[in-house]
């Protein structure tokens, strides 16, 4: 039987979720979302959902390493609040309550109300609520008694706030609440300010774990405050090229040049790009002890900020550099790319780790030439005379990937050789092994890989013995590897191995050495259909103004296709895609389909059609779209698409 206050909070609920007035407040933005969205009635109210507690094993696992730092600020944190009746809640980005402080004396209570380990808090679960419309929203609020959606949540109090990883991604969130408050919304501000300041914390927190070994940069806008409060922190590597940003570096901070949102990401940059000063001024402070000297750091904005540097924590990879060392650039390396500066500098990075000990992570768009870095790292070194092996994890089925990398002994594996077989990382041993798609291999073999980084031996499958391995790993991925770790979908442990150092590669469209890959790629096709035909000058502006959503696959595709094409001594516009001429605001008569990028609303009709017309054959499909072959077994995989005999 519902009471009238639950009666009266039911009409309002549905009479502002039904207003045709925009809702501008986040609860009531939330109401529509509850009611819209979600399909939820709230003349129906539920109990509060509590998970299994195998689906709350799964659900802790994925953030293990971080639950240990978080539970450190939530025991200071309870501390404060428990004598004035609050609990304490920390979700992952689901909305589960992975962790729970709270007085067992009300155990019950606070178990029937939800506000307990294991509880679904998500909006699509349990309706408006603090955790839930947090995580929509991604920032810290207050939902206060008839806040809730649901009527049976009207009695509590809650107050929730947002916590990232050290890439941005959504970790979790940390939640304050009570089972009794008072009538008035503001008696909670305090407690949403102490949710705030505690999550941002333990999000510092987990950022010095996180880049535990590296040098970490933290800049306060008052230098009594550089020691005790990392408003803003960056995490950089012996390069002094930063490799982490923390929110309020993110919110903070820009490159001093570079205007457009895809140019203003810190990862990636030299510090020196980001403050006046240059990086000397930052090894200046890091030479000078983390106390005795600070130094002021000046932006882009022209904010001036007092900063101090910690050095690395655990197995300090190089002492601070007091000059930089030159390295005379390898010819595999330098024939990458032209004078793009971008390009410039990441060839300077990889000079210096050709011969490091450490694994690399390449990062990039698909397309952007990962592979050919990876090769060029290894031609490059000291292991150049032994084997380049090169694995694509999103192409290979999932099912074979176990036995291609690790190998079987004779008769252990349905379908094998009967002589057995040498896996691939086996035959990388002293060579490098470039493993493509890292994102796509499936956890288990990321625990058995991280297990052969660890032990530097190998045990195939049927195998009573390991094998020991002399391996480097380069691995690439074109997603984004920390939001697969917030998704649960990648090991954080073994992306911490894998990324001895992080290298980004431009997206064509970012690159100012676009003449120099149209001539090299060029020469390459014309060698390969032998002719030397020449670009026009309007064809070649054409090229170059180009935005290249297959970056320089779809380059050298497309400059494939107008050689074909051509009269054999001279490209024209005319000889160029439709799309390329459409772009440039040319007619394309009759000109035939053009090489696509993927990721297009008609894609998978567009896929579909491409590999009938080549009878399923993925290679020639791929040639044909201007994408790799992972790509189109990814978005095969996506869309559903399977090809007739295996359907
Ligand atoms: N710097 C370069 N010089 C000449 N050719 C290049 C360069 N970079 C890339 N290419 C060419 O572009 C194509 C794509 O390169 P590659 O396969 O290395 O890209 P990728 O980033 O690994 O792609 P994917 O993400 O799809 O695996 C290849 O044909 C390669 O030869």
């Amino acid at each position: 039987m519902l009471a009238q206050i639950q009666r009266d909070h039911i009409d309002h609920v549905l009479a502002v979720s039904h207003s045709d007035d925009a809702a501008t407040d986040p609860i009531h933005r939330s109401w529509v979302r509850c009611v819209h969205d979600y399909g939820l009635d709230p003349s129906r109210p539920t109990r509060a959902h509590i998970v299994e507690q195998a689906q709350l094993r799964e659900h802790k696992d994925q953030i293990e390493e971080f639950l240990g730092v978080a539970r450190t600020g939530m025991e200071q944190l309870y501390k404060r609040m428990a004598g004035i009746g609050y609990v304490l809640l920390l979700t992952d980005a689901h909305g589960i309550a992975v962790d729970f402080i709270g007085n067992d004396a009300w155990a019950s209570e606070l178990k029937q109300a939800g506000l307990y380990l294991g509880a679904d808090w998500s909006e699509e679960r349990a309706g408006t609520c603090a955790v839930g419309t947090c995580i929509v929203e991604q920032s810290p609020i207050t939902c206060h008694h008839t806040d809730h959606f649901d009527a049976s949540h009207i009695s509590l109090t809650c107050n929730s706030a947002p916590l990232f990883d050290p890439t941005g991604g959504l970790l979790g969130v940390l939640d304050v609440s009570a089972l009794i408050s008072p009538a008035s919304r503001d008696s909670q501000h305090l407690a949403l300010q102490l949710a705030t300041m505690y999550a941002q914390m333990v999000e510092d927190a987990n950022f010095l774990r996180y880049f535990r070994d590296r040098w970490v940069l933290r800049l306060n806008s008052a230098w009594t405050m550089v020691d005790v409060s990392g408003e803003i922190m960056l995490a950089f590597d012996a390069e002094g090229v930063i490799v982490g940003a923390n929110n309020g570096a993110r919110r903070n901070l820009r490159p001093l040049q570079g205007g457009t949102d895809a140019d203003a990401r810190l990862v990636g940059r030299p510090l020196g790009e980001v403050f006046r000063e240059g990086i000397d001024a930052i090894w200046r402070i890091a030479r000078a002890g983390f106390v005795a000297d600070r130094t002021a750091l000046s932006t882009a904005g022209g904010e001036v900020y007092y900063g101090a540097v910690l050095p690395p924590r655990v197995a300090p990879r190089t002492a601070v550099p007091h000059a930089p060392v030159e390295h005379p650039v390898p010819a595999a390396l330098k024939r990458l790319a032209g004078d793009d500066p971008q390009m410039q500098r990441l060839i300077g990075q990889a000079t210096r780790l050709v011969n490091r000990p450490v694994n690399i992570l390449i990062h990039g768009e698909t397309g952007t030439g990962k592979e050919v870095l990876a090769k060029a790292l290894h031609e490059s070194s000291s292991r150049a005379g032994a084997t380049f092996v090169a694995v694509n994890c999103a192409a290979i089925p999932e099912s074979l990937i176990e036995s291609e990398l690790f190998g079987y002994t004779p008769g252990s594996f349905t379908g094998g050789r009967s002589k057995g077989m040498r896996g691939l990382i086996q035959q990388s041993s002293g060579g490098t092994l470039f493993l493509d798609e890292i994102g796509d291999m499936p956890l288990q073999l990321q625990t058995r890989l991280l297990r052969v980084l660890a032990e530097r031996e190998v045990l195939p499958l049927g195998a009573d013995k390991p094998v020991p391995v002399d391996l480097r790993v380069v691995a690439a991925s074109h997603r984004d590897l920390r939001k697969l770790i917030a998704e649960g979908r990648f090991r954080e442990d073994l992306y911490y191995r894998l990324c001895g150092a992080i290298l980004y590669l431009p997206a064509l469209r970012q690159r100012r050495d676009r003449d120099y890959l149209i001539d090299q790629l060029l020469a390459v096709e014309g060698a390969e259909l032998g002719t030397n035909a020449a670009l026009t000058p309007s064809a070649r502006a054409v090229l170059h103004d180009y935005a290249w959503p297959g970056n320089v696959r779809q380059l050298r595709n497309v400059l494939r296709f107008a050689l074909a094409v051509c009269d054999g001594a001279s490209i024209t516009p005319d000889d160029l895609p439709a799309e390329l001429m459409a772009a440039a605001g040319l007619d394309a008569e009759e000109t035939p389909p053009a090489p696509v990028a993927a990721g297009g609303g008609s894609e998978a009709a567009q896929l579909e059609s491409a590999l009938r017309r080549h009878r399923w054959n993925v290679t020639a499909a791929a040639a044909e779209l201007g994408i790799c072959r992972a790509t189109v077994y990814r978005q095969m995989k996506r869309h559903g698409i399977v090809p007739p005999n295996q359907a």
